[in-house]
């Protein structure tokens, strides 16, 4: 039998040990968690090839441009991230996103969209090890730093999740917690291809903006709707002339 000393001391440890619990879980997953952002970005000239019927050859690049500017832009106002690495062998568009303040990491593997992908996770965690990341699609707009925010503090309970595009079909961000890799499998219908590795799909109301990737001209308009940065507005409005 326990004494009533012995089980106040039991108890006091059973607190210190529930203390000690909440407090490496709050460590991860209450605010300030700060993200590493890796941003995939393909060559401008290559770039958003759908879009075709609603934009020529010569506006193409430099909506793709425009995009991944009010992206990065949105991403680094985010209070939820810390930094955010372009993955990319774009000179023009890696120096436009440098003067946002980006990383850029070259794309050396050369390999398609997830070796670009995981070639950024290992180039961030050998800089920040441990660090929570997130890979976003850089044709996001209509991104809104507070939605991204609540995405990523959505993301913290687990150890992988993603938010699957406004089609539902693919995906536009995909998270690792310290201690997770990405294992990225973006292209297509990734949404499926995500769930069935075992990451978490997040699912939250008023998040459009993180969901709204533009593809074909209806993309575009939706993101309209929703309210495009400053750079993809004004692209927009110039159409091909230098602005
Ligand atoms: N670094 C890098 N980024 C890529 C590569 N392929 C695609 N991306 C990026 O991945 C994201 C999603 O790409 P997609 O929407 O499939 O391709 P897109 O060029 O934007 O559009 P489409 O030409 O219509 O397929 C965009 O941010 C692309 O710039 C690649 O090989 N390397
Ligand atoms: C890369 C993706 O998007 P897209 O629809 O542009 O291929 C994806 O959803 O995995």
């Amino acid at each position: 039998m326990r004494t009533d000393g012995e089980l106040a001391t039991d108890a006091i440890r059973a607190t210190d040990a529930t203390a000690a619990t909440a407090a490496t879980t709050a460590a991860w997953s209450d605010p300030p968690v700060r993200w590493s952002l890796i941003v995939p970005l393909k060559p401008l000239a290559l770039a958003k090839s759908r879009l075709s019927a609603a934009a020529d050859a010569l506006l193409r690049p430099r909506l793709a441009l425009a995009f991944a500017l009010d992206t990065v832009a949105a991403a680094l106002a985010s209070p939820a991230v810390a930094d955010v690495s372009v993955v990319t062998d774009d000179p023009a568009a890696a120096a436009g996103l440098a003067a946002l303040g980006a990383r850029i990491v070259p794309d050396s593997p050369g390999a398609g969209l997830n070796a670009a992908l995981a070639h950024g996770a290992r180039t961030v965690r050998s800089l920040r090890p441990g660090a929570p990341l997130a890979a976003l699609n850089a044709d996001l707009p209509a991104l809104r730093p507070g939605e991204l925010a609540r995405v990523l503090t959505r993301a913290s309970a687990f150890p992988r999740a993603f938010l699957t595009d406004a089609a539902g079909i693919g995906t536009t961000l995909l998270t690792a917690a310290p201690g997770s890799e990405l294992q990225p499998t973006f292209g297509g219908p990734s949404r499926c291809r995500h769930l069935a590795s075992g990451a978490v799909e997040i699912v939250l109301d008023g998040v459009d903006s993180v969901r709204q990737d533009v593809d074909t001209g209806a993309d575009l308009a939706a993101a309209f709707a929703l309210g495009v940065g400053p750079r993809t507005a004004e692209r927009w409005a110039a159409g091909a002339r230098a602005v």
